[in-house]
């Protein structure tokens, strides 16, 4: 998969996809990031990028021409059609569904805007989808940009190993994750539960679905209203909510 990003900040976008998981499946060229600054593509002496915003008021928008010529050179830099991402508060909610999808794609960009955003025009022309990572108002689009690239460079075929690749599995059922514990057994912490000693593994696997169920049911009742439980989950959890309602 490749990812295109068009950002004013490509070095911060290239540590951020240079670590991890995601610089793994970068070296195992299971993934691709490249970045365009569009201050590359500005024609002025100054290599502006912004112009005042209309009709007076603060702030700065990202002018439309850097930007064209920009998103001109990164779809001729590869054949593959592009899905082109917008990263604003005005966007869908990103999930993990979403990511999924995204995921399976050939080629996506995404376009970081700074200031008070890219002009309107650009956008409509251009942009195929608009998405936020949260309900919260951050500098620029990189930090969601970092986010979709992670989300979606570790589904990439051969990026997570398999402890990981099962935990992603078993967990990104829409619930959230169950407690995880290391050494020592004892500690003035507290204990580890015992059922994880036992290396009874359906006893384990069983506990930890419990926990997950349980605590999707405290911290997100919204997570589980979206989904179908099944007899056993269903059995796990009313057991969790009797044991908790005592
Ligand atoms: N929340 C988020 N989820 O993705 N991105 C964000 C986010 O806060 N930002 C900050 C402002 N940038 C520029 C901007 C300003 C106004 C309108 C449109 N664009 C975009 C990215």
């Amino acid at each position: 998969m490749r990812i295109d990003v068009v950002t004013l900040f490509p070095d911060f976008m290239r540590q951020c996809a240079a670590v991890g998981v995601v610089g793994r499946a970068q070296q195992r060229e299971l993934l691709q990031v490249q970045t365009w600054n569009p201050r590359d593509y500005a024609t002025d002496n100054y290599r502006t990028v912004d112009g005042r915003t209309c009709g007076g008021g603060p702030g700065m928008v990202m002018l439309i021409e850097p930007l064209r010529k920009t998103l001109e050179a990164m779809r001729e830099a590869a054949p593959k059609p592009v899905h082109l991402i917008y990263l604003s508060p005005q966007g869908a909610r990103l999930t993990q569904g979403r990511v999924e999808a995204l995921a399976e794609m050939p080629r996506i960009a995404l376009l970081c805007g700074r200031y008070e955003g890219v002009d309107e025009r650009l956008l409509a022309h251009e942009v195929d989808e608009e998405l936020s990572i949260g309900d919260y108002v951050l500098s620029g689009g990189e930090l969601g940009a970092a986010v979709i690239i992670d989300a979606v460079g570790r589904l990439q075929e051969g990026a997570l190993n398999d402890a990981q690749s099962a935990e992603q599995d078993s967990f990104s059922n829409g619930l959230l994750d169950c407690p995880h514990y290391a050494k020592p057994v004892h500690d003035a912490l507290g204990d580890v539960p015992e059922v994880l000693l036992s290396g009874d593994h359906a006893a384990i696997r069983r506990w930890r679905l419990k926990q997950s169920l349980g605590r999707t049911w405290l911290r997100r009742p919204d997570l589980l209203a979206q989904r179908a439980l099944d007899k056993e989950s269903r059995a796990l959890l009313d057991e969790f909510r009797r044991e908790h309602a005592q």
